[in-house]
């Protein structure tokens, strides 16, 4: 039996940073599928193509989501269903404690830490050196930027954006559908989606 050939969907930055995560492991994509590909288009030395129609394989495919965007990760994960890539993506120099819990098709990227009993949510991403401290969870489909911190026993909701070098502080829960903003601290728990920023983390008003 043939192995199924790895598709990335999506040529943004995260693709790049995809490329490099799966190389890490050994693994090379097939293609990277994006309805905007231009003619000849290559990233990294894999050709770019607008459909998975064009590749002409014949084997199963595995596609990963290259999607930073967690609504629209979202929509293509329930579009793409059982084509997903569904085996958490781990960079070889992450630290994944034994007893972290890593949901299907979460992405765990260069320097990252989940500590002990931490949980990540399906789809989720960890992008480069995030700190999940122990027993803190990250709910589905939500990213957790470069350098974030979540604090032991904090809980993030499903689809939240937590920008690069945050701080949650610990035991501090924020519910679905939040943004923070890069560099802000999050000292008191938040129950209202939307944007908060600053240090300490006030919602933005708009
Ligand atoms: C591999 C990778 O690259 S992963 C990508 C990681 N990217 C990030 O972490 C970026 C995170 N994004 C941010 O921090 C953005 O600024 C957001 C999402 C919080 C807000 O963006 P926008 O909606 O465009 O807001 P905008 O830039 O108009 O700012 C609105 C107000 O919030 C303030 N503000 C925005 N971001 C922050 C922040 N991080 N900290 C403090 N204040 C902020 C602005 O100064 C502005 O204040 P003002 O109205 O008094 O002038």
């Amino acid at each position: 039996m043939s192995e199924a050939h790895l598709v990335i969907a999506g040529a943004g930055g995260h693709a790049r940073s995809l490329v490099s995560l799966l190389r890490a492991n050994k693994l090379e994509p097939k293609a990277i599928v994006d309805a905007h590909a231009a003619p000849g288009e290559m990233i990294m030395g894999i050709a770019v193509v607008t459909s998975i129609n064009h590749l002409n394989l014949e084997d199963e495919i595995n596609t990963i989501l290259a999607i930073g965007d967690n609504a629209l990760r979202k929509t293509k994960a329930n579009d793409l269903k059982a084509q997903c890539y569904t085996l958490p993506l781990t960079h070889p120099s992450s630290f994944i404690d034994e007893t972290a819990l890593l949901g299907c098709a979460s992405q765990i990227f260069a320097g990252a830490y989940v500590g002990p009993l931490a949980e990540v949510g399906q789809f989720a991403i960890i992008n480069t050196h995030a700190v999940i401290e122990h027993e803190a969870s990250v709910g589905a489909f939500s990213h957790v930027a470069v350098g974030a911190k979540l604090l032991g026993r904090t809980r993030i909701g499903e689809s939240c954006f937590i920008g690069a070098g945050a701080v949650i502080k610990d035991g501090r829960s924020i519910c679905d559908g939040v943004t923070v903003g890069a560099n802000s601290f999050v000292n008191k728990s938040i129950d209202e989606p939307g944007v908060y920023v600053g240090s300490p983390a006030r919602k933005l008003n708009r």
